[in-house]
């Protein structure tokens, strides 16, 4: 993973050469304290040495019961499902992925009437074991089994902390399971039995995944210019506290685009408390040049783009055409178009004062991603650091779900009674 800062500088809002060196004493200091967490093991930090403390062999061994499925659907939530999605939408596999993560029940109803659910494995992923949506759908994906006359137990794939309801499903009826690593919150969970279980039965190298990560905690260094992934969580934060309140994250590669997702979840999560944080918006190039790009450069100077692409991309070429005005495309390839479109978004952002960030990449392959995804948890651990926010929990999700449950006869909130008192002015 490398990155360039170069077109952070000088812009509005914009960092300058002497504002990063004032800030490196920092970022030595945040180093001591990260590396220190990661020798100890200490909750959150634990993250950042799953390169090294994940056991391909526990989540082969794992999936290795399963005959190779046509299909496997991931029934999780948030970080239970987004790392695994990244590796599965950027990588191919004759092994279709699929993710239930949300209630919605013209999706799952079509979802589950297009699956071979007789040769689907499906991977059911909770640390806590108690998350609504996760467990809803999986009581419907498994009664949706049972009515198609197959035997759930034995394509079932459990992934859960050490108790729980999950936990004890899968002890009831001696499912395949594995744990989630103690003290890694789930939106940090990519690298390890969370994200790469879905992986392996793709038939993916889980082992290059976790080489990629280990690249990654290589480059940690004291130092934001030995480390690119200090360098961008420094630049992101130092970008923040100069008004850019959203980093729009924008990957030239659709193989990409969940990555995008992923990082919104990490970034908002870890980085949104006190009152501060910054916004993830997912944006996809060269598709949101034509949609999102006019507020990016001519909206409120609010913001910073992260421009993302591998510099190695498969060769489609543009056949020659005299269309008129488009002959310079003929003989030309569509990788690179988007790259010619990449450094001219780059540019024009330049132009017009919009602070961005270059991250490339060599190639989509697992040990880039896995150097890619490991890089941005570094990167927003960093940033929670000189933040001094609290990066590895996330108490404000917890008020929505007791209104939830409140309202679904789970118990007595007081959440649910706020709900009631909704202020209304409606408009007919
Ligand atoms: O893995 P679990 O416990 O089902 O949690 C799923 C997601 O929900 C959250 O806890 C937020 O509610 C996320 O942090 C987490 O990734």
């Amino acid at each position: 993973m490398r990155v360039d800062l170069g077109n952070a500088l000088e812009t509005t809002p914009g960092l300058t050469t002497a504002t990063l060196d004032r800030l490196d004493d920092r970022v030595a200091a945040a180093h001591e304290r990260i590396a220190g967490g990661m020798a100890d093991d200490e909750f959150g930090y634990a993250a950042l040495t799953l390169p090294e403390t994940a056991d391909p062999d526990a989540i082969y061994a794992a999936v290795d019961g399963f005959d190779r499925p046509e299909a496997v659907l991931t029934v999780g939530i948030g970080g239970s499902a987004l790392g695994a999605a990244t590796l599965s939408n950027a990588l191919e596999s004759d092994v279709d992925a699929y993710v239930l993560d949300n209630v919605d029940p013209d999706d799952a109803r079509a979802l589950l009437a297009d699956l071979p659910l007789g040769d689907t494995v499906v991977n059911v992923v909770s640390k806590s074991g108690t998350t609504a949506e996760t467990l809803a759908n999986f009581l419907v994906v498994r009664e949706a089994m049972a009515d198609a006359g197959v035997d759930w137990t034995e394509r079932t794939l459990v992934t859960t902390g050490e108790e729980g309801n999950l936990r004890r499903l899968a002890d009831r009826h001696d499912l395949p399971s594995l744990p989630v690593p103690d003290g890694v919150p789930g939106r940090f969970s990519a690298l390890s039995t969370v994200g790469l279980a879905v992986a392996a039965l793709q038939g993916h190298d889980v082992e290059a995944v976790l080489a990629g990560g280990r690249d990654g905690m290589e480059s940690l260094a004291g130092s934001l210019y030995d480390s690119p992934a200090y360098a961008y969580g420094a630049a992101t934060y130092a970008l923040a506290q100069r008004g850019a309140r959203t980093n729009a994250v924008m990957p030239y590669a659709e193989s990409l685009e969940t990555f995008a997702e992923w990082f919104a979840q990490l970034w908002a999560e870890s980085l949104g408390k006190d009152g501060l944080g910054q916004t993830p918006a997912r944006a996809l190039g060269a598709t949101d040049q034509h949609s999102q790009l006019q507020l990016y450069r001519a909206g409120p100077p609010d913001k910073l783009v992260s421009l993302i692409r591998p510099t190695e991309r498969a060769e489609v070429g543009i056949p020659e055409t005299d269309l008129d005005g488009l002959a310079y495309l003929g003989g030309s390839s569509l990788g690179g178009l988007l790259d010619a479109e990449f450094e001219a978004t780059e540019a024009s952002l330049a132009a017009a004062g919009v602070p961005n960030v270059r991250v490339e990449i060599d190639r989509v392959d697992e040990r880039a991603l896995g150097e890619l995804l490991f890089g941005m948890e570094a990167a927003c651990v960093l940033y929670g650091e000189l933040a001094s926010v609290s990066t590895f929990t996330q108490p404000a999700v917890e008020w929505g779900k007791k209104a939830a449950r409140g309202l679904l006869g789970g118990g007595d909130f007081a959440e649910a009674e706020a709900v009631e008192q909704k202020r209304e002015l409606r408009i007919d």
